[in-house]
This record gives structure tokens, C-alpha cells and sequence, in this order.
């Protein structure tokens, strides 16, 4: 059952997340030259976030931080996790995407900064973490980050991933994406996909709006398609939910090309940090019963 009832572990949290620190994250994983899931860059940018997100978790001993390796290409997705104090079996998986590619002429060292798509994304959900992290807040249930590889070439990282979670015994409670959390396009602040992912879980989510975030406005779309890792889990039948930036027909019109930067974005986090909002509510909700 979706209960809001743990306003005391999530306030002080959302207090503290700010725009700067998402801002810092989107510059230094938009300063690659692309993070192509078959490129040295991408690699790179894979390790690079490794390193971040261990960094981070030093002095948790209930935290581990991994590369995933994938049959076929050499970019690792990172996953990160909290064990449960309680009940460690049971997980939340929040994920975004850490590749990115050009619509036309890509290549291994072609410029694909990929600043909204998805470095927001990823940004995002470091903000949500570094501000737990600095609370010192322990979860009953095991919450999971992950930064997926090869989004771009179809949804492989998360395919592999949902899998892996499908095979072992994780009762996974719930997932969400986010990709693209940074351009605001449209009137709404926050945007639920209602195809491929979880109708409940969705309602839920606009409940954490309305009860976190009450000056924020929840508009509805469609992807119309697998648009990005929530499909994957979606497809294996945990329920998903994916916020987004905009409305469908107001997307972000440089992603996929080399204007997809941060200036381009605006030049500012305050988009983002929304969702990151959303996202540390989301997990210690769900992680605290
Ligand atoms: N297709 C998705 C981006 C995407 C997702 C939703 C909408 I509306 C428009 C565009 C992608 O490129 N994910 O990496
Ligand atoms: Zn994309
Ligand atoms: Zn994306």
C-alpha cells in the first residue's frame, strides 16, 4: 500500500537538496565527448561515476557500489546500493541513464554531451543520494541506484539489469526513471508517462507532489513507445514510473544532437532539482515501511 508516513525522514532530507551540486554533476558528465555505450568516452564516463558514487559512500558499510558488465560492448552501467536494515530482500530502484548518441552521423569520438538526455537524470538522483547520505538515513528496505548503460540502442543496460533482479529474489517494490529532468518545455512541472508504466505507482507519485512538493503542477502524457528503462521493467512486471521534464510535444529539441548542453537547458538546475526531490521522496517512502 502507497502510505505517506514518514514526513519526518523525508523533510529534512528535501531541505537540503539544492540546485548547485546537480548542476556540478550535469557539467562533468557533459564535458565527455560523448558517453557512446561502445566508445572509450563512455567507458570512461562509466568509471568516472564509479569512482563518484563510491566516493559518496565511503563510511557506509551498508552500501556497496558496482560496475555491471554487459555481453557485448564495453560500457558498465553502476549500480549502487543500500541494504535494508529490516527487510533487505525487498528493493527500490531508482535509474536513469548513463549513455548517450547522436541522431545522425555518431561515431566513438563524435561530440554528444547528452547534458538533458540523460546527464539530468543521473544528476538528479546524486543529489537525492548525497542528501540521505548527509542525513544519515538507513533504510528498511534496499534502495538501488542505477546509472544504465546503452539506453540509446535499445533500453540493453536496463534489460540486462531487470533480468538479473528478475532471477535473483528481490521483491522489487518499485522503480522509477528519469530521463531528461531538466528543460522545462511546457506549463507542468512534472509530467507522469501513463504507457509502460504502473497506474497505482503513478497516483502515488502525484500523492508525493501534492504532500513534498505542493507548489509543483502534475500534467499526464505518453511516450507512445519503449521510450526509455522504465520498459524494461515494466516489461518484466514491476511496476515503473517515469516523471519527465515536459509534455510530449514540447521535448527537448536538441537531444540527440551536440546542442544538447547544459546552457541549452537553461543554464540552471532548478528543473532538475524537482525530481530529484521527487525521487529521495519516492525512495524514503517506500524504503522507510
Ligand atoms: N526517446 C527518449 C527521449 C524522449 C522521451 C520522451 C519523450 I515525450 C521524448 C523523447 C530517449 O532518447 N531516451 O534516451
Ligand atoms: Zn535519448
Ligand atoms: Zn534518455
Amino acid at each position: 500500500s502507497y502510505a505517506i508516513d514518514n514526513r519526518e525522514l523525508v523533510e529534512p532530507v528535501l531541505a537540503r537538496m539544492g540546485d548547485k551540486n546537480i548542476e556540478q554533476t550535469i557539467l562533468s558528465l557533459s564535458a565527455f565527448p560523448n558517453r557512446y555505450y561502445k566508445s572509450q568516452s563512455g567507458v570512461d564516463a562509466s568509471n568516472w561515476l564509479f569512482a563518484t558514487w563510491g566516493e559518496m559512500a565511503k563510511g557506509r558499510p551498508d552500501i556497496t557500489v558496482e560496475q555491471f558488465t554487459h555481453a557485448g560492448y564495453p560500457q558498465k552501467s553502476v549500480v549502487l546500493r543500500i541494504a535494508g536494515s529490516e527487510k533487505p530482500n525487498e528493493s527500490i530502484v531508482l535509474g536513469a541513464h548513463l549513455d548517450s548518441i547522436l541522431m545522425s552521423r555518431m561515431s566513438d569520438t563524435a561530440i554528444a554531451p547528452g547534458a538533458d538526455d540523460d546527464a539530468s537524470g543521473v544528476a538528479s538522483l546524486t543529489e537525492a543520494l548525497r542528501s540521505m547520505l548527509e542525513r544519515g538515513y538507513r533504510p528498511k528496505r534496499s534502495i538501488h541506484l542505477v546509472a544504465y548503460a546503452a539506453e540509446e540502442v535499445g533500453l540493453r543496460g536496463s534489460q540486462d539489469i531487470a533480468r538479473t533482479f528478475k532471477q535473483g529474489n528481490n521483491a522489487v517494490v518499485g522503480v522509477l526513471q528519469l530521463d531528461m529532468t531538466n528543460y522545462k518545455g511546457a506549463a507542468n512541472d512534472i509530467y507522469l508517462f501513463t504507457d509502460y508504466t504502473d497506474s497505482k505507482q503513478n497516483a502515488f507519485l502525484a500523492q508525493l507532489v501534492s504532500a513534498y512538493l505542493p507548489d509543483l503542477k502534475v500534467g499526464y502524457d505518453k511516450c507512445g513507445y519503449a521510450c526509455s528503462d522504465h520498459a524494461s521493467w515494466q516489461a518484466l512486471g514491476f511496476p515503473t514510473s517515469m516523471p519527465f521534464e515536459s509534455s510530449f510535444a514540447r521535448d527537448n529539441p536538441a537531444i540527440h544532437t551536440a546542442k544538447d548542453t547544459f546552457a541549452n537547458s537553461g543554464g540552471q538546475a532548478a528543473h532538475a532539482l524537482k525530481f530529484a526531490r521527487l525521487a529521495a521522496a519516492f525512495a524514503i517512502e517506500l524504503g522507510s515501511d
